[in-house]
């Protein structure tokens, strides 16, 4: 009998394995504040954890056709741009379809899809080549006032546009140093992962927070966030009354760190393709 030869798989297509890994990897992380995750749908009526695996699924094309783009177009301007916008619509409808409706991933979109553009052109330069291309306007993205935009309107916030402009610090400064300095601890990688993500909520502007639950909101979240990584992070029992207790307080105050969670999926991408350099 003959071997069944499977095919080698393209550049694009590891690269979007690993954004979709990584998408998935972020949802199954548990016990999230608020988030939707193993245990159930946190602060989220319309969202569970098989929806957001099939969301994730749904991109795989969308992640591989923007590497696509980057290695057909092969340089930072405004056409890879324009061709990552509009790849990165017809992906939200993808992800609109699957979900019926229900916004689960576009920030995700937003910021993995800048990322596996930039990893497909320059691996070591990922996070300095997608803030480039955030800074380039697609002309042809439409204007919606956004959760996002009316938040910057009303309380001036930073939001996922202005983080990928600035080359993602809450991921290189926060997420990532994060991650693997509680890795050295041996605490597991569930652990690591988590403190990733308080580390990344310590101080970011997320817009999902904001719009919910408002500054107060944003205060909880942040202070919440600090206070486990100073009782010791998830590892530890202290840390895990803290993070109960912030779990509560979200869900009190219905605010769901959406934006947060997708830059910890950012996180595990970059660390993934670190280790496939
Ligand atoms: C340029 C865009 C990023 C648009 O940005 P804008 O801020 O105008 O739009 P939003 O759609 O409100 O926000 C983008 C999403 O980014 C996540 N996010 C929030 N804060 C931050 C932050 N500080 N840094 C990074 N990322 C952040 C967040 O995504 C998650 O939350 C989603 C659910 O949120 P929300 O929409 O508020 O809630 P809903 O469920 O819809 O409603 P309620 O339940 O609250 O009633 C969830 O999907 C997570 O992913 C923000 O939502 C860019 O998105 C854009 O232009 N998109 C158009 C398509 C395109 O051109 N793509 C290009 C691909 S390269
Ligand atoms: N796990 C999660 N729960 C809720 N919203 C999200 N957006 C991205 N990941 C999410």
């Amino acid at each position: 009998m003959r071997a069944l030869k499977l095919h080698e798989l393209t550049l694009a297509e590891r690269l979007a394995d690993m954004a979709v890994d990584a998408l998935i990897d972020e949802a199954d992380l548990s016990p999230k504040p608020a988030l939707v995750d193993r245990r159930g749908n946190g602060a989220h009526s319309d969202l569970h954890l098989g929806l957001m695996h099939a969301s994730a699924l749904s991109l795989w094309p969308m992640f591989k056709a923007m590497a696509e783009a980057a290695l057909d177009i092969g340089e930072i301007g405004l056409p890879l741009r324009e061709a990552l916008g509009r790849i990165g619509r017809e992906g939200e409808q993808a992800m609109l379809v699957t979900t019926n409706g229900v916004n689960t991933h576009r920030g995700a979109i937003w910021a993995l899809g800048l990322l596996t553009a930039a990893a497909a052109l320059a691996p070591r330069d990922i996070t300095l080549n997608a803030a480039r291309l955030a800074l380039l306007n697609d002309r042809y993205a439409p204007q919606p006032l956004s959760h996002g935009a009316q938040v910057a309107q009303r309380y001036g916030a930073r939001g996922a546009r202005e983080e990928a402009q600035l080359g993602f610090p809450s991921v290189t400064q926060r997420g990532l140093p994060q991650l693997r300095k509680s890795r050295q601890q041996n605490i597991g990688e569930q652990n690591a992962r988590l403190d990733a993500l308080l580390a990344i909520m310590t101080e970011l502007a997320d817009t999902c927070v904001l719009y919910r639950a408002g500054p107060e909101g944003i205060a909880a979240m942040q202070r919440g966030a600090q206070a486990v990584l100073d009782a010791g992070g998830s590892a530890t029992l202290a840390g895990r009354r803290q993070l109960h207790e912030l779990d509560n307080q979200l869900l009190a105050l219905n605010a769901s760190p959406g934006g947060a969670a997708d830059l910890l999926a950012a996180c595990l991408f970059i660390d993934r393709l670190d280790g496939a350099l």
